[in-house]
């Protein structure tokens, strides 16, 4: 279980996040989602133990979330962070000398899965087979949080739908936990169970998608569509 206790981050005078209490149960699927800047980044950040909060408290499993980075959480970044001179599998064996918790075996199946060239040099790879690589790094790991940031970001309708695909295929929700900020609401809508929607540092939502499709019968963009500008005409009623 991940769960934020009134937490409020800063970085110098930019409030990127405010008063956020949240709890995100294991064994889902969660989608962070909201406009540039809103502080989806910072969320993911926050529970990677990558930035500590100005205010508050991060934990995961009832730990604070900065003490178990590497040995619980599989974290991919919106950066490209791997060597360009190495090769698909270079990249892969240096991913295992790093964590403890990699699975070598399900790297090379995915390797497969999504066509990537073990020989091939990932400076020469076009951006859709580095996003690729970047979720084989990820997903190797058997870590019990795995967090996504904008994995599909700038990648062509195909790369997207293989990447789903990986993700389907080789997280284990008995397992694992996948948080996931995305702008592609369309495309990751049949694979959420929950999504937090984010405005201005602060949330908005929290839903569960059963309830949305069973109860509201909207889709989730309906729905992000209606909550943001209820939210927007009330900020300016205030
Ligand atoms: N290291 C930093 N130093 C200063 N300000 C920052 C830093 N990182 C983020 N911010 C600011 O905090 C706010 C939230 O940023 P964050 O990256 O979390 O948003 P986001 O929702 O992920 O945005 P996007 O969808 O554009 O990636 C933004 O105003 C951003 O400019």
């Amino acid at each position: 279980m991940i769960r934020f206790e009134q937490v409020t981050k800063k970085y110098l005078t930019k409030t990127a996040l405010e008063g956020i209490d949240l709890e995100l149960p294991q064994g889902e699927i969660i989608g962070v989602i909201g406009e540039n800047g809103s502080g989806k980044s910072t969320l993911l950040k926050l529970i990677a133990g990558l930035v500590r909060p100005s205010k508050g408290r991060v934990l995961v499993d009832e730990e604070p979330s900065h003490r178990r980075i590497a040995r619980k959480v599989a974290y991919l970044s919106e950066l490209e962070t791997y060597y360009p001179f190495f090769t698909v599998q270079q990249t892969v064996d240096f991913y295992e000398t790093q964590f403890a918790d990699f699975n070598r075996e399900r790297a090379r199946e995915m390797m497969d899965f999504m066509q990537l060239d073990p020989q091939a040099k990932v400076k020469n790879l076009s951006k859709g087979n580095r996003g690729r690589v970047k979720l084989v790094v990820t997903l190797a790991r058997d870590a019990p949080y795995i967090l996504m940031d904008e994995p599909l970001s700038g990648l062509d309708p195909i790369v997207r739908n293989s990447i789903i695909k990986g993700l389907i295929s080789f997280v284990d929700l008995e397992k694992q936990t996948v948080v996931i900020t995305t702008h592609e609401i369309n495309e990751v809508e049949a694979l959420l169970d929950r999504v937090v929607a984010i405005r201005n540092g602060k949330i908005v939502k929290v839903v569960e998608l059963d309830e949305l499709r069973l109860n509201e019968g909207v889709s989730l963009v309906e729905w992000m569509t209606s909550i943001y500008s209820d939210n927007a005409n009330q900020s300016k009623e205030a």
